[in-house]
Parts: C-alpha cells; structure tokens; sequence
C-alpha cells in the first residue's frame, strides 16, 4: 500500500515514509492510494473476532509488504491489552467506551500502535527521531505514555497553558526523561501552527528526522479504524442494519477514520458529527463554506480546535463535493450548557455517567435519532473517563467521583513542563538544542 499527498496525488510514498515524516513536503496529507474494500465473507466473520485479531486482520490492508504478519500480529498485542466495550443507555442507543487505555481517552488507540509502528521503523537508524505534537488535552497524554521511554525517540508535547484539565497537564508533564512538555501561551491552534511549521522546516529536516504524533500523521488513523468494526460486532444482530455513529470532533482524525471505516464496508448509515461551540465542520455542513478561525474554550476542552487539520482529508474522501459528504455525515454544535444538561440528564435518567465529550456526542445521536431519523439504532463515542474532567463533572452531578489507580499516580509527581512564548524561533530553540 502506498500512500499519496492530499495535495498532489502523483506523490507517492511508503508507510514507512508517511509515519517518519508525518506530513508530505507539500503540506498536504498523506492518505491510503486504495481504501481495501472488504469481502462480504471477512464482515460475516468480523463479530467472531476479538479486538486484537480484528486489528490484524484489517492492519494487514495498510502495512502490505512493509511489516510481516509475525510482527504486526506482536505489535498489535502488544498496543492493545484493553477492551472497547459498548455499554446499552436503552434499546436503541450505546455507548462505544474507548477510555480503556493507559491514558483514559480514545487517543491510547492511535498513540500506542504508532508508537510501537515508528519503534520498528526506526530500529536501524542512526539518528533519535524526534516527534512534534500539540495537544488540547488528550493527545499529550496518550503520546507522552505511548513513547515514554522509547530508546531513539525524544518527544516534544506543546500545550495551551490554563486549557487543558489539571489531570490531563499531570499525565503528560509530569514524566521528564524523553518527554520534553512545553506549555506554550496561546490556544491549541498555536500550538498546532507551530508543530506544522516545524514539520515543514527544511532546515530542521535536514539535521534531524522529525515527525508527527498528532492525527495529521496516519498512523494515527489507522488504528481508529478498528474500533468502529468492533463497535458494530457488538451490536445484537437485529441492530446491525441501520445504524447511525456520533463522534464528538476537534481535529477530525476520530471521524476521518469512521469515514474511511465507511468505505471499507462497514454498514453505518450515516455519521453524526457532534461539536462544542468550536463548529467550523457542523457550519460547512449546513452553508457549504469552511471559514476556520481562533478556538474557544468549552468544558469539553479535547474538542476546542478552530481549524481542524482532518478536514483536508474528509474534503478529499469526498472529492471535495460538499453534496456527496452530507449525504454520510450530519454535524450539529452545542453548548457547554447543553453539554452539562446532558450529563446531569443522563445519570439521573440511565445511571450512565458521560464525560463532557461523550456528552456532546450523546447530544448529537439524540437530535439525530429524533429529528433525522427515527428508524436507526445509535452509537455515541465515549472518548474519555469522567474522572479526567472530575472538577467539571462533580460540580455537574454535585458529587464525588472516584479516580482511577492510574490516574491519581501522576497526580502527586511535580510538573516538570516548560514555559513558551507562541513563538517560532524559541521552539526552534528547544528543539534544536542538545539533552
Ligand atoms: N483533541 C486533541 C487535539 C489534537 O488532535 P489530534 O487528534 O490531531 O492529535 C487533543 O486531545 O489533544
């Protein structure tokens, strides 16, 4: 399988290429040249397989002639020893958890298979690859866990200072040695800015291989595509034929692989792209114009992205015709007021405790299965645990909620991020500069 820019389809590279190099000279996006269609008979068999064989069985499509199948059956094992559970809120509407992980959110899926993807493409190189990322929140979790400690790979984790939960700054800056977490003054979208421009920094790419852990880089993408497989497979047959999928969304890489999940054949009928009041997506879909701008803070704070990096890759998903993408996705926004409703609403209705993203998710499934259509059976994404927003959530429910063994551990480490102007010249610095 190769890889082509989103930019420039003639440009063609390996998956090796497209994971060490995050991004395409071009500033495009690299996307799979063939979305694998799969066979009737392997989707028959989808509900007999367990997560990590499933995994294997669809990985084999993306990493043809480049890992052999004795690897990437141990890569997978070894990525995913936890589970994606769908949980019944009622007869026609589940939640997919996917905060199994280490770092309690959905990113551990993305962060630990490419971990241990870019682990084995860098075994025979000479130089430390060093991987940019900016998070609002999740991200730098789920990467700074996933590549903690990986001989030859030093991490750099850009975060908006005061916009990220307590919890979420523990996990990631709290960890030193080859995590290297720098709170940068600014929103999300700097730090995005800032990461992009360094990928695309000939001078930086000629003395150090640098690359992407953010969903820009697609082996992010790859691993998502699992679980909504596995989603399915887990609906009672009966609900199987119609169904509708709810994704809360920030920078789009969770939709861009249900999307292409879509293609490879998975029957959903249509997804549901739920957003905070950071709407550019919901807002293309209802007028046909994409106009990206500076992020808001929301309480559901993962998703407060302005100009989402995954839309480039939707809009060629789509041939860049606005008329074929409504046909598969219906967006809608809500407000943090909305969002705490529901979560209030939720527990007292069902005793399902959402965390803020799962919530917007929820709201969006809920409009969607009453407003659009009535007939479908729904899947909301729950992204992350509660407790990673327990602050937000308490004062919502007005009680306590317990935090998990692996989440109170780092709350007692001191913080060992460093402060930055939303500058390029000094990350360039930081980054340059001799451990
Ligand atoms: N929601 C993100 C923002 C970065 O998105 P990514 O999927 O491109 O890594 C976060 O939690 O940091």
């Amino acid at each position: 399988m190769k890889f082509y820019s989103t930019k420039n389809k003639l440009l063609r590279v390996s998956l090796k290429e497209a994971v060490l190099t995050g991004m395409p000279p071009d500033h495009g996006l690299y996307m799979p040249e063939t979305v694998p269609t799969l066979t009737p008979e392997f989707l028959k068999r989808v509900p007999d397989l367990p997560f990590q064989e499933l995994a294997f069985e669809l990985a084999r499509y993306f990493v043809d002639g480049e890992i052999s199948d004795d690897k990437l059956i141990d890569l997978v094992s070894d990525a995913f020893p936890f589970d994606a559970p769908l949980v019944p809120l009622s007869d026609h509407i589940y939640a997919l958890e996917l905060f199994h992980g280490p770092t309690l959110a959905f990113k551990d899926f993305g962060a630990r298979f490419m971990s241990r993807l870019m682990a084995l493409f860098t075994q025979n190189l000479s130089k430390e690859l060093k991987i940019l990322v900016a998070t609002s929140g999740d991200t730098g979790s789920a990467v700074a866990n996933g590549f903690f400690n990986v001989p030859g790979i030093r991490v750099y984790v850009l975060y908006p200072a005061g916009k990220v939960s307590e919890i979420q700054e523990k996990q990631m800056a709290t960890l030193g040695k080859n995590v290297i977490a720098l709170k940068v003054h600014g929103v999300f979208d700097d730090c995005q800015a800032l990461v992009k421009k360094a990928l695309a920094d000939k001078k930086l790419r000629e003395s150090f291989v640098i690359s992407s852990a953010n969903s820009i880089n697609i082996a992010r993408l790859i691993p998502q595509i699992f679980y909504y497989f596995y989603a399915w497979a887990q609906l009672p047959e009966t609900k199987r034929d119609k169904l509708v999928m709810s994704v809360p969304s920030g920078n789009f890489g969770n939709l861009t692989a249900g999307l292409i999940a879509k293609q490879m054949g998975l029957p959903v009928d249509r997804f549901v792209d739920a957003a905070n009041r950071n709407d550019v997506v919901p807002e293309y879909l209802q007028t046909a114009r994409f106009n990206p701008r500076p992020s808001v803070q929301t309480i559901s704070s993962a998703m407060d992205v302005g100009n989402p990096s995954n839309f480039d890759r939707i809009l060629d998903l789509y041939g860049h015709s606005h008329k074929a993408m409504i046909r598969d996705i219906w967006g809608k926004a809500y407000s943090d007021e909305e969002t705490r409703d529901k979560i209030r609403e939720t527990i007292e209705n069902t005793g399902y405790l959402c965390d803020p993203h799962g919530a917007v998710g929820l709201l969006g499934l809920q409009e969607y299965l009453e407003h659009v259509d009535n007939t479908a059976t729904g899947i909301f994404l729950e992204t992350a645990h509660p407790a990673k927003f327990k602050p937000v959530v308490e004062e919502i429910i007005g009680k306590e909620i317990s935090l998990p063994e692996r989440l109170s551990e780092c709350l007692e480490k001191p913080l060992l991020s460093v402060p930055m102007e939303n500058d390029y010249e000094a990350f360039f610095g930081v980054v340059t500069r001799n451990e």
